[in-house]
């Protein structure tokens, strides 16, 4: 498979020749997105032309009404993976800002699309709407289109609507993210649901308790419901910590924690995982992944460390048998 080219300004884009094009949010690339995409590369390859994508950073949302933003359920460096995993060629990521946004329809069309894409088909939803004050949609891109020489490409709704009837959708993830149903939440995304952060020093009692616990300073992935999960670990980068690298790229299981350490008078959000049958590791400042798999219980205050101690075997014990179940 090529690699996937990631751009961050027209000025980047080499010419490579003419071009079907979408654009969106993307957020998680759930299984709607990634139906899009998938047809969208084949259409682009019977052509003989590449497949792009624009998309923004950040999210619209956050320019125009930050106080309303939705919590992303991926970070860029995510989405940009998985869109690559759809057979793209190419994503434009456009910094979303209100210069930008200021631009009418048509100067969108023509500097974005037509002369920096060279796009020979835009491909779009039935309510994508685009250019300043939202005032472009469907209409208004098929008649530019017809003026400036592309095919637009409705999205087949078929593409956008799941076995239960519900259209797959960002808003559907989160709600399951919320609820803890992270089978459901995998499900609806097309593989696991990840929380990224860097290993940071906490208060080192697990080490005290049996239990040692990477810390996360949490840096991207939507917090789903607090609560105990199964969970992958993954480190991606040592980020200079030699023993953590010699890791770089195996899954470990882990016991997953997430929320407030109630037992410890803990008043802050804290992710911390615990490689399950991995004595001695040392994973301090490096980069790891958390791909969750399934919620076993909320949060509890335990009363004392005992039996804080009794019930994290249990978990563990849970946990093993939840990953082994499910590889
Ligand atoms: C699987 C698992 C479940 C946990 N569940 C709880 C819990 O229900 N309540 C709680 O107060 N702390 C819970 N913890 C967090 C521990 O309190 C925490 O790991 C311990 O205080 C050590 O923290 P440290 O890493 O900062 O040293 C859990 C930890 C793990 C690994
Ligand atoms: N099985 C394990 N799972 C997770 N971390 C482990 C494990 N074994 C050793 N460690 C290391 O121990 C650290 C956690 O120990 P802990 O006493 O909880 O300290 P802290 O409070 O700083 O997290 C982790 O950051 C990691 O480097």
């Amino acid at each position: 498979m090529s690699v996937m080219h990631v751009w961050r300004s027209l000025a980047e884009i080499p010419d490579l020749g003419p071009a079907v094009v979408t654009l969106g949010n993307f957020d998680g690339v759930h299984r709607g997105h990634q139906a899009v995409l998938r047809a969208m590369v084949a259409d682009a390859r019977e052509r003989g032309h590449v497949a792009l994508a624009m998309t923004f950073d950040p999210h619209p949302k956050a320019v125009h009404d930050p106080a309303h933003q939705p919590e992303l359920i991926t970070g860029l460096d995510d989405r940009l993976e998985r869109l690559a995993a759809t057979g793209l060629d190419g994503v434009l990521v456009v910094r979303y800002t209100l210069d930008f946004a200021r631009q009418t329809p048509e100067e969108f069309v023509r500097d974005y699309l037509v002369d920096g894409m060279r796009a020979s088909c835009v491909v779009v939803g039935r309510d994508t709407r685009f250019g300043r004050g939202n005032a472009g949609d469907v209409e208004t891109m098929r008649a530019l289109g017809r003026e400036l020489s592309f095919e637009v490409d409705i999205i087949d709704d078929a593409c956008a609507v799941s076995e239960s009837g519900r259209r797959w959708s960002s808003t559907w993830v989160r709600e399951l993210l919320d609820a803890g149903d992270l089978p459901g939440a995998n499900d609806v995304l097309g593989c696991a649901h990840r929380l990224r952060g860097t290993v940071i020093h906490g208060d080192a009692l697990g080490r005290e308790i049996g239990f040692p616990t990477a810390n996360l300073d949490h840096s991207a992935g939507m917090i789903p419901r607090h609560g105990v999960y199964a969970a992958w670990l993954t480190v991606l980068d040592g980020r200079g910590n030699p023993r953590a690298q010699a890791l770089a790229g195996e899954r470990m299981a882990a016991a997953v924690s997430l929320g407030m350490n109630y037992t410890v008078g803990g008043t802050d959000l804290r992710v911390e995982a615990f490689c399950i049958d991995r004595d001695g590791l040392d994973l301090y400042d490096a980069e790891v992944a958390l791909d969750l798999v399934e919620w076993r219980r909320p949060m509890l205050d335990f009363g004392s460390l005992d039996a804080l101690v009794a019930a994290l075997g249990e978990d563990v014990d849970w946990c093993r048998e939840v990953l082994t179940v499910r590889t």
